[in-house]
């Protein structure tokens, strides 16, 4: 504790006030006591600089992390946060982190002391999470509020470090985005293979508008780009995306329209307010319109349980609201079912159509999967052995078929017909 905090905190004590009765000073204790603490609070506002940052905001866990990682070592108050983190095997690690607890704190940095009180309100709930709201205060002399923005910026580095190489999961719950379970070790994008281009393609685009805000301004043109996948199922969709978010180091931020609750009011909001560097990703969004729209019994019963409407999602995807980059994501198994309103360019710029196998990806899977020298020739055959059935295959099903056989490649070539019998 400094010698202005020890001052500030008798200053606030009743039993200071006592103190002056016992010797007798009586009613001018009281005045004496009341200059005492004017004087300290005014040089508390002129010389002391305090940082307010309350739970909602996004630095408030980075900023715990930061503290118990670089100053507040020392602490005895600790509270622990449990965390799950994938290995490279796949296995899942528990890791618990220790961060300041409620109370106050000290620690060192730049030179200069910082007195550091969590604080948490009994009354007062954060009405979306349900969890008390908390407070965590910096106090530090001086008037240098830079330090504060490199404390905030140190934060955020570490919290990124800690998640590289890994894609982060985000749910919407009530009007905020959360992380959903642990972050994921990333795809290699090549781990899925989609059709001669496809990805190429894809990924070109995105980089190219994440590259380009200017030429959005410039034309005022709103920055954001809306991307449809449709296909069968089981043909790499998802995991494309997932791919994609982790060589673009994103997160995704999944959205289930048919969700109930999920509000005109509330989707616009949660892709106004979606994390930096985020995919958003609707999945299916067939299912949540189609059924609704073939007759005004179904639409008017589905209006009533408060769910997202057509007309309300159009509006949501064409939006001022956000001024980041936003990249969104759709994917279905039956583009005709959509309204052409909601694939018009502006709110769907590209679709690719992610099909049954060809022969390049056949090829292609079974070198991924079975390494070798001898490995390139019995690609072509076993592409040649599928092929020849002349029946649609989807990579799922292929994949399901290696894995049947992943001790032995050369029985692949024998059980081709199998592939349309083990799924
Ligand atoms: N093109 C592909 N390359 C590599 N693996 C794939 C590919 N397509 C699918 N898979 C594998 O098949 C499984 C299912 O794929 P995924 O969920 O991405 O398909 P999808 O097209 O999104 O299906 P749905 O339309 O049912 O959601 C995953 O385990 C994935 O690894």
């Amino acid at each position: 504790m400094t010698l202005i905090d020890y001052f500030a905190s008798l200053s606030d004590n009743p039993y200071f006030g006592a103190g002056f009765g016992l010797f007798g000073l009586g009613a001018g204790a009281a005045v004496l006591r009341k200059c005492f603490q004017g004087s300290l609070i005014l040089f508390r506002r002129h010389y002391m600089i305090t940082l307010e940052v309350p739970c909602r905001d996004k630095s408030y866990q980075w900023l715990l992390q930061w503290i118990t990682e670089k100053g507040a070592r020392q602490t005895q108050h600790l509270s622990v946060e449990t965390s799950f983190e994938q290995k490279d095997t796949g296995q899942i690690k528990t890791t618990y982190d220790f961060i300041p607890s409620v109370g106050t704190h000290f620690f060192r940095y730049g030179g200069t002391w910082i007195r550091v009180e969590r604080t948490r309100e009994q009354q007062t709930l954060d009405l979306h999470m349900g969890v008390p709201w908390e407070t965590v205060t910096l106090t530090a002399f001086g008037r240098d509020k830079h330090m504060y923005f490199s404390i905030l910026e140190e934060a955020r580095q570490m919290a990124l470090r800690k998640h590289e190489g890994k894609t982060i999961m985000y749910t919407a719950m009530g009007s905020e985005w959360r992380q959903f379970g642990h972050p994921r070790k990333r795809r290699p994008i090549q781990s899925v293979v989609l059709d001669t281009g496809v990805a190429e393609r894809i990924l070109y685009d995105v980089k190219e508008f994440i590259a380009n805000p200017g030429w959005y301004s410039d034309r005022g043109i709103p920055y954001r780009r809306g991307y449809l996948l449709h296909g069968p199922p089981g043909c790499g969709k998802s995991s494309f995306i997932t791919a994609l978010a982790g060589e673009l180091e994103f997160g995704i931020c999944v959205l289930n329209l048919s969700e109930r609750g999920l509000t005109d009011d509330r989707l616009n909001h949660l892709l106004s307010v979606a994390p930096q560097q985020s995919i958003i990703l609707l999945e299916d969004v067939d299912a949540a319109f189609a059924s609704r729209e073939e007759n005004a019994q179904v639409k008017a019963a589905y209006e009533g349980l408060n769910r997202v409407t057509f007309s309300g999602l159009l509006n949501c995807l064409d939006g001022v609201a956000s001024t980041e980059a936003r990249i969104l994501f759709m994917t279905t198994n039956y583009i005709d079912r959509l309204d052409p309103a909601l694939i018009r360019p502006g709110r769907v710029d590209v679709k690719e159509f992610i099909g049954y196998c060809s022969r390049e990806q056949l090829e292609l899977m079974f070198l991924r999967f079975y390494r070798g020298e001898e490995s390139a020739t019995l690609a072509s055959s076993f592409a040649n052995s599928v092929l020849k059935f002349k029946k649609p295959v989807s990579p799922a099903q292929i994949q399901g078929y290696f894995m049947f056989h992943k001790e032995n490649k050369e029985e692949v070539l024998t059980n081709v017909d199998k592939i349309w019998t083990l799924s």
